[in-house]
């Protein structure tokens, strides 16, 4: 809805609205009012009566290259609010990630948890949501937190904010209708995005039902990986990135800001919508990725490469080639390894793993890890192929090409600190308690008797025989 004064043939739809402008962390510009744009950063006064705005993503005097910030050009300043409070109807021992260590716990059991269930009363995204895990502190910017969404009704003049760092949304099930400061994106299963800290936004469901997952990072932005020798082109393209075009309502109403300042929410009350940007520019602005456009890089010859080589954003932590949190998907794709396991190889790993399940199956798991479902592998905790993976995969002809099912999307949330998880998560019906099962049956093949005689073995010149 477009306020009084504005003509019509101005008003932009929210059809066009769901254009978007394509690039990865590009100086973007948009404006849903022709000219309202100024020139420079702040005139004395701006085109239509507008209020100029910065939101700054990073320090003011970062070093350019990851310095982010943009201009918003709105009708009303964002400060236009009543004192925050907690905000009613959201538990802290269910969401917030607060690391309050009354609400959570340590464990190196390996964990899983079946799909939750989308409420039958309605509850919306910001209400749905649910803390499975968290490390470091948003207080001194470093480190992540992991949560699940389950909503059955849209949010309505209301907002959610996040103070303590970016939010990486991953639907499973239902498309989300987003409504940002910046414009709208239409978000479906198969696509991701990102709203990054301090930016307001509203989750409207598509198809009156919604399950995801969220990664959050707290005090660094997400960033598409170097790719070294691979070259300048494959894995995610800068250009299949979409950001909003400008999108705004002129709407007075009592309207929810929720915030979220080191994991507790709060909530103010204000006489308008927030989503009253007409322009802006700049480098800080969310956006979408469809996990099809993903342009894998694996193996021709033998062995399986580690899952980093599917990493399609990455969130660096102040150690080199450490990140904070890798997203990682692991996508329909040929399998083409000679005289290789390839399923997933057992692992420890330093690096903590939690998985998702977007559709289909599993290349490690025959049963059991279902979509909407999630599994957690913190630090050193061992983990691989179930048992009936590990059987087919070793009876298999191995020098046969496969493609992976066409359907099937995993992903990774990859972490380097240790996790507490939520007690709830450690509690609830969907968890697991089983999950070690699926390992039970990996008996011993030991056979003393038998060297590599009659198998096949890679000489050091990299050619193969059968010895
Ligand atoms: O544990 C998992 O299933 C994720 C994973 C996949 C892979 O191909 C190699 C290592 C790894 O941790
Ligand atoms: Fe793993």
């Amino acid at each position: 809805m477009v306020g009084p004064g504005v003509p019509k043939e101005y008003m932009r739809s929210t059809e066009e609205a769901l254009q978007y402008q394509t690039g990865f962390a590009n100086e973007f510009q948009s404006e849903a009012l022709p000219g309202a744009l100024p020139a420079h950063n702040n005139p004395q006064v701006c085109p239509y009566g507008l209020y100029a705005e910065q939101l700054s993503g990073t320090s003011f005097t970062s070093p350019r290259r990851q310095n982010f910030r943009s201009w918003l050009y709105r009708i009303r300043p964002s400060v236009n609010n009543s004192r925050f409070k907690p905000a009613e109807g959201i538990d802290p021992a269910k969401f917030g990630a607060s690391a309050d260590p009354a609400h959570s716990e340590l464990t190196p059991n390996q964990l899983r948890w079946q799909p939750f269930s989308v409420p039958e009363e309605p509850v919306d995204f910001a209400h749905g949501l649910t803390t499975i895990c968290m490390s470091g502190s948003p207080a001194s910017k470093q480190g992540y937190a992991m949560h699940m969404y389950a909503a059955s009704t849209s949010m309505t003049d209301c907002s959610f904010c996040n103070a303590d760092g970016d939010f990486l949304i991953v639907p499973q099930l239902g498309a989300l209708k987003i409504q940002t400061e910046f414009g709208i994106m239409v978000v479906s299963p198969g696509e991701i995005c990102v709203i990054q800290c301090g930016m307001r936004f509203s989750v409207a469901l598509v198809h009156g039902t919604a399950r995801g997952y969220m990664l959050e990072v707290y005090g660094s932005h997400f960033v598409l990986p170097d790719l070294g020798p691979v070259g300048a082109n494959g894995l995610a393209a800068p250009r299949d990135f979409q950001t909003p075009v400008a999108h705004f309502e002129d709407r007075e109403c009592g309207f929810t800001v929720l915030h979220k300042l080191c994991g507790q929410v709060f909530q103010a009350q204000q006489n308008h919508s927030p989503f009253d940007v007409v322009a802006w520019h700049g480098n800080y602005a969310p956006y979408k990725y469809d996990l099809a456009r993903y342009c894998p890089v694996n193996t021709v010859a033998f062995d399986h490469a580690d899952p980093s080589i599917f990493t399609v954003l990455t969130c660096p932590s102040h150690i080199p080639g450490t990140a904070t949190a890798d997203f990682v998907v692991f996508p329909p794709r040929w399998t083409v390894a000679d005289h290789t396991f390839r399923p997933p190889y057992y692992h420890r790993n330093v690096m903590t793993e939690f998985m998702g399940l977007i559709n289909g199956t599993y290349e490690a798991k025959q049963g059991g890890f279902v979509p909407g479902g999630a599994s957690l592998h913190v630090c050193m905790t061992p983990h691989g192929p179930d048992t009936a993976t590990f059987e087919s995969a070793i009876a298999k002809d191995s020098t046969r090409p496969e493609h992976l099912p066409a359907d099937a999307l995993a992903f990774m949330f990859e972490v380097s600190h240790i996790p507490r998880i939520m007690k709830h998560a450690l509690h609830c019906q969907e968890l697991e308690d089983d999950y070690q099962e699926c390992w039970s049956g990996l008996k011993s093949h030991f056979k003393a008797s038998q060297g590599p005689k009659g198998q096949q073995v890679l000489h050091a010149n990299g050619s193969n025989h059968t010895s």
